[in-house]
Order: C-alpha cells, then structure tokens, then sequence
C-alpha cells in the first residue's frame, strides 16, 4: 500500500503523523510511505531521517493525496485537505465529528473510508488512540492553568502550591478519566488541593485505591459540580462520552456564579467544551475572559510539546496503521471489532451513532459496510 504523510496546516500544530520508526516498520512490512517535505520539523524529524528509514520525500501536500491509498496525520482534516481527498481513499486521524457538522459533510461529500483515533477502543473499555495525547493534555492542563492564573494573565492571582501560611490554588476536575487522573496528578504535584468528580462509581473507586491522599473524589451531581466550582480557583473540563458531543455542564447564568479570576481549563473542547461558555482557541491566542472568568479552550493541546507527543502517539497508532496496510481496511475492521469502531465515514454514509446523534444526521452500523 501506499501510505501518505501531509504536513499538518492547523495553527501551531507541530506533530507529525508519521515517526520515522514507523516509516522504517511499514517500510519493512513491504509498504511505500510517502512524507510531505517539512512534515516532521516541528517534532524534531527532518527529511533525511524519513529517507534514511526508506520514505519517498514529496513536494506538498497535493501529491501526497494524490498518490497515497492512505493518509496518516494527527488532527482533523482542514477544508483544503477535505478536498483532497477522494472515493476509496482511507483517512486515519483525529476527527471529533459530533461538534464539527462542515467536516462531516465534507468528509461524507468526499467518499472516503474515514477511521477517526478517538472512537477505536481497547479489550479494557480504554482508547488506546486517544489516551497517549489525553495523558498529556491532562499534564499539561495544570500547567497552562496555573500560567493563566496569574494576574497579568487575568487570573485569580493565586500559586498552585500556596506559601506557608497561605492556602494553595483549590483546583475542580471534571472527569476521572485518562485526562482528569493525570491533571489530577500534576495539579496535585505542584502542591494544589484537588477533587476530581465523576459520574462513574467504579471508577471513582479505582482513583481512591490508586491516589487516595494525594487528591479527593466525589460523585459528579449537579449541586456537588457547583459547590466545589464556587469555590474553586482552576476548573479543568476532562469529560468524555465516547464519540458524542460533550455535556454542558457549567452554563454562562451558572458562570457568574464563579470566583472572579477563576480559570477554566476546558480539555473536551475537541468534543465541543464542557462549559457553555468554551469556544475553541489555539496555541497563537489560548487564552480569553467571559464574566470575569478567564478560559483556556485549545482543542490541540498536545501540540504544543510536539516531539513528546509526535512519539507517543507513534507508539500507540503504529500497530493499527500497520493492520490498515497489511491487510487492507475491510479486512482490518473484519479481523479488529476495536479497530471497526473507529470506522466514523465511509463512501458517503455515516458509521458512528453518536456522531448521527449529535449533528442530527443518519447513521448506518459500521459492521453493515464491510
Ligand atoms: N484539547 C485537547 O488537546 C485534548 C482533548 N482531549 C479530550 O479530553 C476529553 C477527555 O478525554 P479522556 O480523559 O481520554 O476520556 P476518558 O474516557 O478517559 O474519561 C472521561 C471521563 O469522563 C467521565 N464522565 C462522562 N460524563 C461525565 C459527567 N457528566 N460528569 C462527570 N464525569 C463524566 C467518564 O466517566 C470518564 O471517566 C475528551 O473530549 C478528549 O477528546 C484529549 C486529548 C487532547
Ligand atoms: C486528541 C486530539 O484531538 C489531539 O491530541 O489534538
């Protein structure tokens, strides 16, 4: 198969699709990988290392998906990009469709086979595609957060880890998943004092056997959300149902409610934002103020530490890319229920319920496709 890497045109966003490790396995397996020159600067791989892993180097993005049977990249494709793609063409990347109705229909007007990262699951109930950039979001979240907090910023003017004699920043996280346990983590790291809430139980049992002490838990219910978001001085959104668009779950009348200077951190952006308030933001200008509280709303976080993420979702994306390659999509999805329920598009029909759902379009089962 030919395998095609674009240069990635969001805004600040440095990661690559392709390692060259994974350039050299795909290589070895028999496959032709085709790297858009510059694909791989901003993580820290040049031309020469593709090469030397046995990649063909082309001159843009246009002959990359015109000769590519597949394309490889990290986040959703741009409209320039959508109109690249072509019938019978597979796409494997990031898509968060539920919030993105012109990127749906342009990847449905497409006729490609579009299999999004972060609906593919695991044997665990996990999302092994999603989880390696969620532990950095998550890592990172206390750490835009706090910058935010800072006065010049328009924060609360509070340190995460206080001074003797004065308490530290009270830091809400929604969501005990993959983001939520490592902001939790961090935010407690840096010396916060820290509840994570949850909607599921059995998970809020796993977070108290595991880092019972070094931060609180609780159920996520209405009047518990509000109570500890009135008091809190950083809020970080970290919820998910898979593949739908996120629950509101601050409203702008709710928002007044909040300390004046109060940051949140709203992590399901990509989903479309967790706060009523959150309308995506990137890396140039991440940073804006709604009745006094200050929100950061980037929906390609991990962008910005492009080399460490560029590697782990390496890591976690090269079997499946190999699977894809090998065996061709039907037969990847036939062989891999985990790897059909990335399938979100194909030749022009809706495969993910819940994005149908969310957008108030059709779906079909993706199994009725192959
Ligand atoms: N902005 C960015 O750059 C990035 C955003 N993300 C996003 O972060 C979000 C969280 O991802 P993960 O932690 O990997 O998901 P996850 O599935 O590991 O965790 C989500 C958690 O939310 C909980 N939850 C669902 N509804 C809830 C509610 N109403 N109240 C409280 N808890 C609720 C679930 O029980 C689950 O524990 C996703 O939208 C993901 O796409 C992930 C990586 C980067
Ligand atoms: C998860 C995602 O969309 C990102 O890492 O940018």
């Amino acid at each position: 198969m030919r395998i095609g890497c674009p240069k990635e045109i969001k805004p600040q966003e440095f990661r690559v699709g392709l390692t060259p490790d994974a350039t050299a396995e795909a290589v070895a397996h028999g496959h032709t990988v085709l790297i858009e020159t510059g694909a791989g600067v901003g993580a820290g791989f040049t031309d020469d290392d593709y090469i030397a892993a046995g990649a063909e180097i082309a001159p843009d993005a246009t002959s990359v998906f015109e000769r590519a049977d597949m394309i490889v990249k990290v986040k959703e494709p741009q409209p320039v990009e959508c109109a690249l793609l072509r019938a019978g063409q597979i796409l494997f990347t990031y898509l968060h469709l539920a919030p993105d109705p012109v990127q749906t229909k342009a990847l449905l007007a497409s006729g490609a086979t579009c299999i999004a990262y972060e609906t593919v699951t695991d044997a665990r109930g996990g999302l092994p595609l999603l989880a390696p950039m969620s532990e950095v979001a998550g890592r990172l979240a206390p750490q835009v957060g706090a910058w935010t907090l800072q006065k010049a910023n328009g924060g609360r003017g509070v340190l995460m880890g206080g001074v003797p004699g004065v308490a530290p920043a009270r830091v809400l996280v929604i969501g005990g998943g993959v983001v939520g346990t490592h902001a939790a983590r961090i935010a407690a790291g840096m010396g916060a004092d820290v509840t994570v809430l949850d909607r599921s139980l059995p998970r809020l049992r796993q977070l108290d056997d595991q880092f019972g002490g070094m931060f609180k838990t609780g159920y996520a219910s209405k009047a518990a959300t509000m109570e500890l978001a009135r008091a809190a001085d950083m809020i970080v959104g970290a919820v998910l149902i898979p593949g739908a668009a996120a629950p509101k779950l601050i409203s702008r009348d709710e928002l007044k409610e909040l300390k004046p200077g109060a940051v949140l951190v709203d992590v399901a952006i990509d989903q479309g934002g967790c706060f009523e308030t959150s309308r995506a933001t990137t890396h140039q200008d991440p940073i804006y103020e709604v009745d006094g509280v200050m929100h950061y709303c980037v929906a390609n976080m991990p962008g910005a530490v492009a080399r460490s993420s560029t590697l782990a979702l390496g890591n976690a994306t090269m079997p499946f890319v190999l699977a894809l390659a090998d065996k061709g999509w039907k037969e990847a999805c036939r062989t891999d229920p985990h790897l059909l329920n990335g399938l979100n598009v194909h030749a022009g029909q809706l495969t993910y319920a819940a994005v149908g759902t969310a957008l108030g379009l059709s779906a079909v089962p993706a199994e009725s496709v192959l």
